[in-house]
């Protein structure tokens, strides 16, 4: 692409310096530059990309867009655009570099504190059985239609976005699942993405280290409406809202005659009602209905707060054009997530369930979940990150306890805190219950099976398909599902 029509897509920029010349691409990381491509200098939380400027032009950037003006002499060597929001003019060229791809493909944005990583796998799920390919970008994996990898982020940031959505298109994905953080839409990492539904799951407690507020937690959050509403293009978009969470009704307030929203629920004013629930070991059953067309639901997946996730997938996939009767049959199959409410097996009449709970409502919905399979006892292991939400921690401890007959507090990703602070954190909600505290994870996981008896469930939450545990910045190769298999097989009776 030729510099000159890249720089178009720049709003508000002052462009000084040579722009005709073809650019070898977009690049927000100096140590990726490449000669002839475009650097654009980010102020991060870290570290401030303006100082990688000249380490960029050393490397033969031909152009460099920025915050900062140009000094004296430097448009002689190369392009200058100075703009006034660095991280919009990243997004704003990562889609004009890859030519939209998001425009040529139906896009399912999804938002929330929890269910995101589920939801995405069960839109995905439908959308693969319904139009053969289909992307899916979240927590635990990327998938581009032919690929499956692990993920590094969430979201990932916006040139890579849009590089990702370039190769679905080219693997002939029809659809694209996603999920989407508050990170990134703080960051602007999917601005300029244009999405055909976007979905808000639930709004409760988390990321207050990042986000200072629930308040500022929310518009970062709303801004994935925001931008649905300033698209431009064809499209015709549909905000997927559940209208049982407060700060879903919120929303419908906020954007009811802005966007046409389709809301799930329990209630009677629900566009997609949800009801007649039936918990078993095997699964959930429930009724649907949509449009007065009644339909029962079957999926394997356990829990109450499952039947909202596939509510929100269902009415994701009739808002792209899927037909409910076989987005329903999809979800008769849907497939295990990694690491969420995974069974990981059992010894002499005890269960293990690995679960990715690392908020407090969704500590409370996971033992919730398994209670109603009724065990004799409920027995729970679990701990919470460092460097990361503080005041989570007690809230936490009083879910699990409130709701456990046992709880064993360990580690959870301690980074660069003593883990022994963060659980004397946890503590503080723990009050007058029954726990013990054993801070390795691993001999945490073996006293729990080991004191199992027939008829309980191990609940170990936090970590799901995480395969490390982070200590002093280092990663240590851990499972949750390899440590519970290892401790069923060597139980002690
Ligand atoms: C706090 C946060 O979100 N940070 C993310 C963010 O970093 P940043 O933009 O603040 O960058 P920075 O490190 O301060 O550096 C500033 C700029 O200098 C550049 N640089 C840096 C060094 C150099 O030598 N040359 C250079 O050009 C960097 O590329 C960057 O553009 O953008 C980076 C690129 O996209 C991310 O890798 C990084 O994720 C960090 C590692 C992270 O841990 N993020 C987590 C919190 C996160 O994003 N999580 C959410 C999920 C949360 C949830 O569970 O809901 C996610 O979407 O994954
Ligand atoms: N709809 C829901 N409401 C409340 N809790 C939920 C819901 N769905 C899942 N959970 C709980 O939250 C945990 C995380 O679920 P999931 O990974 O789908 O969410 P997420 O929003 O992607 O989380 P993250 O932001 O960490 O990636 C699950 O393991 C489960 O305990
Ligand atoms: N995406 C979440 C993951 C938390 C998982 C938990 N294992 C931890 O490390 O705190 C976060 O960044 O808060
Ligand atoms: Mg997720």
């Amino acid at each position: 692409m030729q510099l000159r029509q890249l720089i178009q897509s720049l709003p508000k920029a002052t462009i000084d310096g040579p722009q005709d010349q073809e650019i070898t691409g977009v690049f927000a990381d100096s140590r990726q530059i490449e000669p002839g491509g475009v650097f654009v200098a980010v102020r991060g939380s870290e570290l401030d990309g303006q100082k990688f400027v000249a380490d960029a032009i050393e490397r033969g950037a031909a152009a460099i867009v920025s915050e900062v003006a140009p000094e004296p002499g430097v448009t002689d060597r190369v392009c200058w655009a100075h703009v006034p929001d660095a991280r919009a003019a990243v997004a704003a060229m990562a889609c004009a570099y890859y030519e939209d791809p998001s425009a040529k493909m139906n896009i399912v944005g999804i938002t929330g504190t929890n269910g995101k990583t589920t939801t995405a796998f069960l839109v995905h799920s439908i959308m693969q059985k319904v139009w053969t390919r289909a992307g899916l970008l979240g927590t635990v994996q990327v998938d581009d239609g032919e690929a499956v990898r692990p993920a590094t982020h969430t979201t990932p940031g916006a040139l890579e976005l849009q590089a990702e959505f370039q190769t679905m298109h080219d693997n002939a994905c029809r659809g694209v699942a996603m999920e989407v953080s508050s990170h990134a839409l703080e960051q602007k990492r999917v601005d300029g993405t244009q999405f055909d539904v976007a979905v808000f799951s639930n709004f409760t407690q988390d990321h207050l280290d990042y986000h200072g507020t629930m308040e500022a937690y929310y518009e970062a959050k709303r801004r994935l409406f925001d931008l649905m509403e300033s698209q431009v293009g064809e499209k015709k978009t549909t905000a997927v809202i559940n209208i049982d969470d407060p700060y879903g009704q919120r929303l419908i307030e906020e954007f009811k005659g802005r966007l046409h929203i389709l809301s799930y629920g329990h209630g009677v004013h629900a566009d997609l009602r949800l009801g007649r629930e039936v918990q078993t070991v095997r699964g959930t059953e429930f009724q649907v209905t949509y449009k007065d067309r009644e339909y029962l639901v079957r999926t394997p997946y356990i829990g109450r707060f499952n039947v909202y996730n596939c509510g929100a997938a269902l009415a994701a996939s009739i808002a792209c054009g899927i037909k409910a009767r076989s987005a329903v049959r999809a979800l008769a199959d849907a497939p295990q997530v990694p690491g969420r409410m995974e069974n990981v097996g059992s010894r002499d009449g005890a269960t293990v369930f690995v679960d990715y709970a690392h908020t407090p409502d969704a500590l409370e919905h996971a033992c919730a979940a398994l209670r109603e399979l009724q065990p004799k006892r409920l027995i729970t292991v679990f701990g919470c990150g460092g460097d990361r939400d503080q005041s989570k921690r007690k809230l936490m401890g009083k879910a699990a306890a409130e709701a456990s007959d046992l709880c064993v507090v360990t580690s959870d990703n301690p980074r660069s805190e003593d883990p022994r602070e963060i659980i004397r954190h946890i503590e503080v909600g723990m009050e007058g219950k029954r726990y013990q505290v054993i801070p390795d994870r691993s001999l945490a996981i073996r006293v729990a099976v080991n004191v199992s008896e027939e008829g309980d469930i191990i609940l170990i939450a936090g970590k799901g398909h995480e395969t490390y545990q982070e200590i002093d910045g280092k990663r240590i190769d851990f499972d949750d599902r390899r440590a519970a298999y290892q401790a069923l097989k060597t139980k002690s009776v």
